[in-house]
């Protein structure tokens, strides 16, 4: 299933002369029940439906994310074991995605230990340009029953320090800001990942060496 939508004319500042289109295409990862889909249509309606079924979708949805207009492809399927196996829907998914979102329910381990085995796995599978880091945002779902959590806030910050990634604990049945915090935060991710592949890295490097020895030998020749 692909969804359209247009939701810029909720955000100001959008439609200046500078304001250049960017694509950025994320996949939804994680575990059976996470709230994969229910964080997507979130994400895309600003509401909470409740369920959800079991439909491979992919959506696309423009916004405009600090006055830059984003053209966001967002692959959302239902988890199987494959996933981590190497499937040709795997495979394709990691070419065609830009950004992860690698979602655990607070309420259940095994979704949390499952992240922590996905992040490894796309790391090793993603051939990212320029060997800079992947993408990846950590969200910790259903903070809303905290009253059956069993992964503590500070285990997924934790995670997310240890492996680079960055992290949101939200609820998609309560809470659209965080939700939307979770897609900005990872075109942020892209857009750095990006511009370190545009400048190639270590220039910044040989010109302050460069101008180091030339220093050195003025300083010397006095
Ligand atoms: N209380 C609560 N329930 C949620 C939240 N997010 C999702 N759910 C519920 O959790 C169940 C699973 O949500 P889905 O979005 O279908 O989960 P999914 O990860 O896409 O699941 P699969 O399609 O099986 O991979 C549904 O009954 C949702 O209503 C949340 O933030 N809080």
């Amino acid at each position: 299933m692909v969804l359209n939508s247009t939701n810029a004319s909720e955000f100001t500042n959008m439609t200046g002369p500078n304001a250049l289109k960017m694509d950025v295409n994320i996949v939804m990862l994680g575990t059976d029940n996470v709230g994969k889909s229910a964080l997507t249509v979130r994400f895309l309606t600003r509401r909470f439906i409740g369920e959800y079924g079991d439909i491979e979708s992919i959506y696309s949805h423009n916004v405009i994310v600090d006055g830059r207009e984003i053209a966001f492809g967002i692959w959302d399927s239902p988890y199987s074991q494959e996933r981590l196996g190497g499937s040709v829907t795997q495979e394709k998914q990691m070419q065609w995605a830009d950004g992860f979102v690698l979602v655990y329910s607070i309420c259940d381990r095994a979704s949390f230990n499952a992240v922590a085995r996905l992040i490894q796995h796309v790391k090793a599978t993603k051939d990212y340009a320029g060997g800079e880091k992947v993408p990846i945002v950590i969200v910790g779902n259903k903070r809303d029953l905290h009253h059956r959590r069993t992964v503590t806030s500070e285990e997924g910050r934790l995670l997310a320090l240890t492996t680079d990634c960055q992290f949101y604990e939200v609820s998609a049945a309560e809470n659209y800001h965080g939700v939307l915090m979770v897609f900005h935060g990872l075109v942020d991710r892209i857009r750095e990942a990006r511009s370190a592949v545009k400048k190639p890295a270590g220039i910044k490097g040989i010109v302050k060496s460069m101008s180091a020895v030339f220093t050195r030998k003025r300083t010397d020749s006095l």
